[in-house]
């Protein structure tokens, strides 16, 4: 099949890739001259493990183009996927104008009946919004061409987004009418050939189901962390209850650690988005509102730990930090919990060393007039010369390090572990102190 796919972000690129790679003929348009400068040689403006070979096997094929036109998109394909940001405005709803800007571009251009299939994640309604703008386009050309929108929200994650569209669990197509969701089904039948994961229902619906998915692994995070920090209070290892209580099929073990509160491009945004939903058809969303209070409070966890244990005061002291990124295998920063915890130390007056194996560069843009920050080439770097080390990203090379090296290292001997990944007994028996996020300490 040929498809166009707008914007080269995550999504967008991960879509046309995977499209690509089983056998379509993928145009992806982005607004970013730059990006796609540098995809059309090769580069991959982003860290997504697999995304590199595939659009290198895909472009090498000639299946996977890239362009800025919307031109060439449109004469590409009858099937275009609206997959740009989404970002929170002002007052947290989400901001569609980019959505939109896409939706007059393609009317301003189409050239014959098509398929618009909205992969954005978009509150309820902005698929008529969407339909509204592509005719309204359509009609002062005064042109017979017809045009339908389908949604088509995603579910990938960052870090394994390559893998989650390829072997989905499940894809949530919302139609209006048979033809477009046979021509969907079609497009995914190589993703979906096992079990039937594909799930139709109509438009409005889809689009809650993204908003509905993301509340929920969100209220789960948040429930995790208040329960850590009673844990800590209590006396009690946060670690044990997770076990304890993911054990139970009806719970599951997926998805409750307990950390420096949720963060990355979707959770807080899509949860201001749906507050903001909330408000505007008078619901009160209860849960919502107080799952975003919990997260920014334990964005601070770590840093209250760190100057508990120096008295409370950090002025002077240096703090090693393992991870920028908002979590592992991923360069985004976006909402990142370590920029709230940089934030605080620098003001504080500490001096911070980190080290992130991806996130640097984009790390350097979000702290570039912050006074206090270095960054380090290792994790061992990091340590040298600092008092204790925070590790804020679950990197695999995080996983062991060698703690008798750690204790020597750090003049104040302490490791604060916002991800919990480490067994406390064997931390503190190199001769550190161990403090982790809800592990039976308030310090
Ligand atoms: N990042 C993720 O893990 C996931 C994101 N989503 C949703 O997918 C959407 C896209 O997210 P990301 O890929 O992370 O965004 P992104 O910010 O990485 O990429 C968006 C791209 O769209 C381009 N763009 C913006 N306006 C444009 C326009 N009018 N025409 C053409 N290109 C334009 C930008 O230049 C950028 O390259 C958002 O609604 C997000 O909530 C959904 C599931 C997962
Ligand atoms: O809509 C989106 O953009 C995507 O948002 C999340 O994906 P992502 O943000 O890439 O990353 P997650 O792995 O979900 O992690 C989100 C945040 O929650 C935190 N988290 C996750 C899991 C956990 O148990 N505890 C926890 O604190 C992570 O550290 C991270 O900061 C969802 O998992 C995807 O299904 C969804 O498509």
């Amino acid at each position: 099949m040929r498809v166009t796919v707008i914007g080269a972000g995550y999504v967008g690129l991960v879509t046309s890739g995977c499209f690509a790679d089983v056998g379509n003929d993928v145009v992806c348009i982005d607004t970013d001259p730059k990006k796609i400068e540098r995809l059309t040689h090769g580069k991959i403006p982003l860290r997504e493990p697999g995304l590199d070979a595939i659009v290198a096997r895909n472009s090498t094929a000639g299946r996977l183009k890239f362009s800025t036109s919307y031109q060439e998109a449109v004469a590409h394909a009858s099937v275009i996927f609206i997959a740009v940001g989404t970002p929170s405005s002002e007052d947290g709803s989400a901001d569609l104008s980019g959505v939109l800007s896409c939706a007059h571009a393609l009317g301003e251009k189409i050239v014959r009946d098509t398929l618009v299939v909205i992969k954005s994640t978009v509150p309820v309604g902005t698929n008529d919004q969407v339909l509204a703008a592509l005719q309204k386009e359509l009609h002062q050309r005064d042109t017979n061409v017809q045009v339908r929108t389908a949604s088509n929200p995603e579910f990938l994650k960052e870090g394994a987004a390559v893998d989650d569209f390829m072997r989905p669990d499940r894809i949530i197509v919302g139609v209006n009418d048979a033809a477009a969701a046979d021509i969907l089904r079609a497009l995914y039948l190589p993703f979906n050939r096992n079990r039937d994961r594909l799930f139709i229902m109509d438009v409005r619906s889809a689009e809650f189901t993204k908003y509905a998915a993301n509340a929920m692994l969100a209220l789960r995070i948040s429930f995790m962390n208040e329960m850590a920090d009673m844990a800590d209070r209590l006396g009690v290892d946060i670690e044990e209850v997770r076990h304890g209580i993911g054990a139970d099929p009806r719970i599951g073990p997926h998805f409750l650690y307990a950390g420096m509160g949720f963060g990355g491009s979707c959770f807080p945004k899509d949860l201001r988005a749906l507050v903001r939903l909330a408000d505007s058809i008078g619901e009160p969303a209860l849960l919502l509102r107080s799952s975003l209070q919990v997260n920014e409070r334990q964005r601070g966890i770590l840093f209250e730990k760190i100057k508990a244990f120096f008295g409370g005061n950090v002025q002077g002291k240096t703090i090693a930090l393992w991870g920028l990124a908002f979590k592992a295998n991923t360069d985004d920063m976006r909402e990142a919990p370590s920029i709230m915890l940089v934030d605080l130390l620098t003001r504080f007056g500490a001096r911070v060393r980190a080290y992130d194996p991806a996130a640097i560069n984009n790390a350097r843009q979000i702290f570039k007039t912050t006074q206090g920050i270095t960054f380090t080439a290792s994790a061992r770097e990091a340590c040298e010369d600092a008092d204790v080390l925070a590790v804020v990203t679950e990197w695999l090379e995080f996983r062991s390090p060698d703690f008798e090296w750690l204790a020597a290292t750090l003049t104040h001997k302490a490791l604060f572990d916002g991800r919990n990944l480490y067994n406390p007994a064997f931390v503190r028996a190199s001769g550190l102190q161990y403090f982790g996020v809800g592990r039976g300490q308030s310090n």
